[in-house]
């Protein structure tokens, strides 16, 4: 589903690549976890997926095809088969939960019909039903990440990326949106997820791929993740 061959980024203004002969295989239907410290390199490889940026050397794959090959007026296409959450929800602050969730299909041209079915199912789905016409200042954290989420899938995407989407939310709360990240792996779709919360990715016992300065260290099928190891050993 998500092929790295080789893959180097180096940005123009370091020296040091941001990753570093990245090869990796993430088949459909996997979950896999993205860890390492910050500026290991886990947002270059999400941004790498949805062609946000270009690789230095090697080649990206996504659902068999190399991205350097797609033409930009196809790239829209590309990213609507990918669906992406931040640690920052980024909601649109003055639309209502639904039309948030609804504007994701109004873009790709889904008529009202369809869109007014498939939102309610899609809040549902994220544990927001009777919260459609709150504003996003009127949620909690966890609240809105679902918002966030459910605006992500509705599209039926092939695959999610997720980056540090518990990063503001307490640990309660985390559970709950891993829970929900976990459902909607069930029902078929590849999950990436970068984070560096050790107590998540050693509850869920994924796939863990490791990264250290842009270099694959550790890549375990059921794996842990050691975030501080510099506080354990002193
Ligand atoms: N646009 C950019 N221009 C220059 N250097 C960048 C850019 N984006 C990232 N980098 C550098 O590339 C390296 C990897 O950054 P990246 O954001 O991928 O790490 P990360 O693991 O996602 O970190 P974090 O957990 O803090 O988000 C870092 O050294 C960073 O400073």
């Amino acid at each position: 589903m998500i092929r790295f061959d080789d893959v180097t980024k180096t940005y123009d203004t370091t020296a040091q690549p941001a990753l570093d002969a990245v090869s990796l295989d993430i088949d459909r239907g996997e979950f896999v976890f993205l860890v390492g410290a910050s500026g290991s390199g886990k947002s270059t490889f999400i941004r790498l997926v949805l062609k946000e940026d270009r690789a230095s050397r090697g080649a990206v794959y996504v659902a068999g095809q190399n991205v350097a090959n797609i033409p930009s007026w196809r790239v829209p296409r590309l990213r609507r088969g990918i669906g992406v959450v931040f640690q920052d929800f980024r909601l649109l602050p003055n639309k209502t939960v639904f039309a948030n969730v609804a504007f994701a299909m109004q873009v790709i041209g889904r008529s009202r019909a369809v869109i007014r079915e498939t939102v309610p199912d899609v809040l549902a789905t994220v544990g927001l039903e009777g919260k459609d016409n709150r504003m996003p200042h009127e949620l909690s954290g966890g609240e809105q990440q679902r918002v966030a989420i459910a605006r992500a899938i509705v599209n039926r995407p092939g695959i999610l990326l997720a980056d540090e989407p518990t990063g503001n939310l307490d640990p309660t709360t985390s559970m709950g949106i891993m829970k929900i990240l976990d459902t909607i792996n069930q029902n078929g779709t590849t999950v990436v997820m970068a984070t560096h919360d050790d107590d998540i990715v050693n509850t869920m016992r994924k796939r863990v791929v490791e990264l250290r300065s842009g270099s694959v260290v550790r890549d375990d099928a059921q794996g842990i993740y050691v975030g501080r190891p510099e506080v354990l050993a002193g």
